[in-house]
This record gives structure tokens, sequence and C-alpha cells, in this order.
């Protein structure tokens, strides 16, 4: 959503509004993007080819077979006006009646062929942009309102071949087929009728297109902001009210809804001036037919028949101008998921994330159920898992200071370190370029030996994680949550990791227990519950390397005291641990304490040995004790 001084800006009449970064399958260059989008994607479509054209084939005799209805149909009612003997119509009696019911029966069948054919084809392509955006570590965040679009964006696939290519052929052949039949009446008659296909086939199209691509390439953006406006608007109402901007909130969102809705005003309006075209093409078409078939001395009846085809024909030319139409709303669709099919996934992310801390986390996926994680993780991981970072330096920008400044670690198997610091000093950062979501620009992570960005998506999670910042809890049961961290975990496993967090009571009095639904979000728990449910799962986990990032974030001191000393103690033996923290207690029975300031380390060394030096941890360390002493003394 938009910050408040946004909301600012200006009210209804005037928004408008900037919807974020452009997206790069809209704005100039996008006709060349689509075009080229569009053949990546029927490259993939090529197993299914047979399909496709059997489907297309089947939609050309649907067509046609309404053609030659309306022609026959027209043939017989003509020359039964002429009161001739009933045996001279019999033939085209059945005829009727056979094309009548064969219509209906190619139009199930191309039906039938063409979405098995693309629904066939849509499973390869959902897995492999799944498994695209499943490897994409460094992916920046995706919101709902993105995966939303990556649902239509797949989608827009199978419209591509079941909207646009399969009818725009089938209209095409018939218009072919049609000009052929009207060149066996009259060869004249036939070149006007070519003449009427090609505009209603070909020219109105085009100025279909040509009218739309402004304001289609406006709409999914604009869409996709009010989209995110809405999740906003109800998520964030509590906070916009507490800062005074419900309003300007408001003013914004309309804004955006009526540039939407004048958009699609006119996205109508020329929708149907195309139309109006259209059938007047139809009738100039007919009426030019008709006057150069009589002056060809075409008899009556077939003069009739001529008319009646030519309007049936145009009308089925015209199915172009909307395959045209969906084929420019599709465009962007198309380009994202073409730019997903043709990545060649990194092993390592190619640089920074944009925001590290959350690309480090799972994604929910809305009323969705959870998504397996990426790779078992378990206690049971062999080979080294030796944690070394050397002189590692981080840079977010170009220009800025950088986030870690030659910063130097060393985690051997079974130690535990903390890393504490002030807020800033680059903490979470250190975490992100352990799990492979921050690549430093200098020096070097090795866990096991291995250069960090060498592993490949799969390999780094079964060697470390836990608790990263910002740890999503899903809108599931609490068992289901937990399984996220090792998936064949049995109940008694589920209650050891939940004990050590702290939360087995609180589960234990729940009616429904593990299956306890927590709300979107985790929006069902307190704060506290939250965090103890993500770190009950990073437990479950318990990766060789363990990271904890802020595990006791949200609870009360004396509560966070007994949460970390358990999830300390629940970490098997040999196991690494590398714990991120504000909170300076709890951090006496650690290996090292490094002190982060800025990006660089300003302290090292054990707790007791940092209490008797001066500096930055001794001075909060006698701050943190003071206020919560405190704190203790006002708690009841
Ligand atoms: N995705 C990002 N893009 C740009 N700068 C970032 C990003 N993430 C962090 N930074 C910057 O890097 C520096 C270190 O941030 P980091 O989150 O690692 O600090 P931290 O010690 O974990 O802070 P906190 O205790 O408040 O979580 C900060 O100056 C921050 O503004």
């Amino acid at each position: 959503m938009a910050v408040p001084s946004e909301f600012d800006v200006a009210g209804p009449a005037t928004v408008d509004p900037p919807l974020g970064p452009v997206d790069p399958a809209e704005g100039p260059g996008s006709a060349t993007r689509t075009e080229s989008a569009e053949r990546a994607v029927l490259r993939l479509a090529r197993p299914y080819l047979g399909r496709l054209v059997g489907a297309g084939l089947l939609a050309a005799a649907t067509e046609f077979a309404g053609l030659a209805l309306m022609a026959t149909a027209t043939w017989l009612l003509m020359s039964a006006a002429g009161r001739p003997p009933l045996d001279r119509l019999t033939v085209a009696i059945v005829a009727v009646r056979a094309l009548a019911i064969s219509r209906g029966v190619f139009r199930y069948t191309e039906r039938l062929a063409g979405h098995d054919a693309v629904l066939r084809m849509i499973t390869d392509v959902r897995a492999r942009v799944f498994a695209t955006l499943a490897a994409r570590r460094a992916a920046p965040a995706r919101s709902g309102d993105s995966l939303s679009r990556l649902v239509s964006d797949v989608e827009a696939v199978q419209d591509l071949l079941l909207r646009v290519l399969v009818p725009a052929s089938a209209a095409a052949l018939v218009s072919l087929l049609a000009v052929a039949g009207a060149a066996l009446i009259s060869l004249p008659a036939a070149a006007v009728l070519a003449v009427g296909l090609l505009v209603a086939g070909l020219a109105l199209p085009t100025l279909a297109t040509a009218l739309t691509r402004r304001s289609a390439a406006e709409l999914a953006p604009l869409r996709g902001a009010l989209a995110a406006d809405a999740v906003d608007l109800t998520h964030g109402a509590a906070d916009l009210a507490a800062f005074g901007a419900t309003e300007s909130a408001l003013r914004a969102a309309t804004g955006r809804a009526g540039r939407l809705a004048r958009l699609e005003r006119r996205l109508a309006a020329a929708g149907f001036a195309v139309d109006a075209v259209g059938t007047l093409v139809a009738g100039l078409t007919a009426g030019a037919v008709v006057l150069v078939a009589l002056s060809a001395g075409v008899p009556g009846v077939l003069v009739g028949v001529l008319a009646v085809g030519t309007l049936s024909a145009v009308e089925i030319a015209l199915a172009l101008v909307g395959a045209a139409r969906q084929r420019t709303q599709l465009g962007a669709g198309l380009t994202r998921v073409a730019v997903l099919l043709d990545e060649t996934v990194p092993a390592a992310p190619a640089g920074p994330a944009p925001d590290a801390r959350r690309a480090a986390g799972p994604e929910p996926l809305p009323g969705a159920e959870l998504p397996p994680p990426a790779a078992p993780t378990g206690p049971a991981v062999g080979g080294g898992h030796d944690v070394h970072l050397d002189e590692v330096t981080v840079r977010y920008r170009a220009g800025a200071p950088p986030a870690l400044d030659r910063v130097s670690l060393d985690l051997r198997g079974g130690r535990r370190i903390a890393v504490v610091g002030p807020s800033g000093a680059g903490k979470s950062t250190l975490a992100a370029v352990l799990t492979g979501a921050v690549r430093p620009a200098g020096g070097r992570a090795t866990v096991g030996g291995r250069d960090v960005t060498t592993y490949s998506a799969d390999e780094l999670p079964r060697l470390i994680g836990g608790l990263l910042a910002e740890a999503y809890v899903f809108h599931a049961t609490v068992r289901e949550n937990l399984l996220l961290g090792r998936p064949g975990a049995d109940d008694e496993e589920l209650a050891t990791a939940t004990a050590a967090a702290g939360l087995l009571d609180w589960v234990r009095a729940q009616p429904a227990g593990w299956d306890t639904v927590v709300g979107e979000e985790g929006g069902q728990l307190s704060g506290g519950q939250r965090q103890r449910l993500a770190l009950a799962r990073a437990l479950l986990a318990a990766p060789p390397v363990l990271l904890l990032d802020e595990p006791t974030e949200g609870l009360d001191p004396t509560a966070a005291d007994a949460v970390l000393a358990s999830a300390l103690a629940a970490t098997p033996a040999g196991h690494s641990v590398l714990l991120i923290s504000h909170r300076l207690t709890g951090l006496a029975g650690l290996d090292e304490v490094v002190v982060l300031d800025a990006g660089r380390v300003a302290q090292r060394g054990r707790h007791a040995e940092l209490l008797a030096t001066p500096g930055w941890y001794r001075d909060q360390w006698l701050l943190q004790e003071a206020a919560e002493r405190g704190y203790l003394a006002l708690s009841p």
C-alpha cells in the first residue's frame, strides 16, 4: 500500500497515482515482446500439436457446418416458395437436419479435443513455472497481487491457444472455403466476398488491436494496484486509523478505482465501435455481393444463398476481431510466463535480494494448502557443516555504506555463537548471506568447505536454516504449520519441539489441539504465540546449522529467558547455532558473542569477557538489566 504521504497527494478527481515499477511486459516494445513470448509458449505446445490441429479442424468443421446450414436452409426456403415436387427438396431437407446435428457434435468434440490438449500442456507449464519460482531463493517477495497475477498469467497460455489460435485458424480456413464455395456460383461475387472477409478478418482486428493495446497495458497494473489496496485497507485498517490516514487512503483507492472504471469504459466503447463497424461491413458486403451476382445473371435462389452465406461468412471472420482483442489482453501475462519459462535458474542469486529478509522466508499462498518445504530437512545430514565467513562484505546499493563490512566468523560444528548489535547493524544480513539469499560483494562465505553460492536451492536448506526474520505463520492448523519443519514428524516430536518453544501448554488447552487453525498470517494467535510456533517449527527442522533470528521477540523477559534456554537445550549435540538477538540475557553459555555495529565487528568474545570490557556490549547489558528489573518490579 502506498505510504500515507502518497494518500495525501490528491483527491479522486486528480488522482493519477504511481503504480510501482513498470512491468517489463508492458510499455514500449511490448508488441515485439509479446510475439517472442508467444513463440516461447508455442514451443511448449509442440508435443501436443497433433491434438491442437485436430481441435482446429473440428472448430473449422463446426463453423463450416453452420455456414452450410444457413446456405442450404436459404436454398430450401426459396426453392420451396416455387412449390417444386417434394423429391427435389428431399436432399436439402436431409442436409439441413444432418448439418444442424453435426454442428453440435463437432462443437462438442472440438471443445473436448482442445481442452484435453491444452490442459495437458498447461500442467507442464505450471510445473515449470513453479519450479522456477521455488528455485528463486533471492526473488523479491511475492505479494498476493503478483501471486494471483501469476495464476492468471499461466491461464493466459491456455487462452492463447483456446481463444485465439484455434478459433482464429478455424475462421481463416472457413473464410477460404466460403470464397471457394461462392466462386462455384459466381466469380465476381466471390471476389467481393473475399474483399469483405479481408476487411472483417484482417483490417478490423488490426484496428481493434491498435485501439485497445495502450488501455489494455494499463489495465493489469491498475487492477493489481486495486487488489493490493483492498488487502491493505482491510488488513491495515487499524494502523491507518491510528495514523489518521484512513480518509486519504480511501481517497487514493477511490481515485484508482475511478481511473480503472474510465479505462474500462474507454475499452468497452472502442469494442462497441469496432463491433458496429463489423456489422456494417457484413451488411455492405452482402449488399455488394447481391448487386454483383444480379448483374452477373446469377439465378434468384442462388443470389439469396450468396447473400445469407456472405452474412454468415463475414460473421465467422469477425471472430478474428475477438481473437485479436484477447491476444492484446494476454500479451503482458504471456511475457511474464515466457520470462519464467526461459529462466535458467542460477545456483545462487546474482546479487543482494531487494529484500533479503523476506526472500529467506516462505510466502503465503492465501487459501491454499501449505506448500511442501523445498527439501526435507532433519537432523540426519551427513558431511561437514562448519561455517566460515572470511572478510564478507555486502552492499545493497552501489554507493551506499556496506551492510556488512569485512566480517569474519568461525562457526565450527557444535559451536554456538550469538550475533548482537543495534538495529541496522547487519545481523539479519549476515543470516541472509548464510541462507544464500544475499550474495556477498566481497569476501567468502563457506558451509562445509564449499562456497555458499555453489549450493543448489535444495541443498542449502538441509544444512542451514531455522527461524529467520519475519517468519511466516500460515493460515492452517498448528500441526500443518509445524510439519513444514519436518514433514514426517510424529506427535511426540511435535510435542518436544513445541514444549521447547513454550507453546505446548497452549496447544493442549485448545479444544482442537494440534488441529487448531491459527488464522490468516497466524492472526488468531498473540504475537508471542506466533513467535513460539515459528520457533517450534525451526527446532523441529533442526538443520545442522540452526539460525535463530530474534527467537524471543515479542516475549516478556521471563518467558524470553526460559524459551531461549530450552530452545538451546533442545538443539541436538553437534549441531551449531547462530543466534541473532537484541537481548543480551541468556548468552553466558555461548562459545562466542559477536557485536556488530554499522556492519563491522565492533567487539567479540565470551559474554563474561565482554561484560568486563568497556564498550557497547557492557553499556547495553547494564541498560537492559535495569530496564528489565524495572519491568519485573512493575509486573504483578
Ligand atoms: N533489502 C534491503 N535493501 C536495502 N538495504 C537493506 C536491505 N536490508 C537491509 N538493508 C540495510 O542494511 C543494513 C543492515 O540491515 P539488517 O537488517 O541486516 O540489520 P539488523 O542488524 O538485522 O537490524 P534489526 O536488528 O533492526 O533487524 C541496514 O542499514 C538496512 O537499512
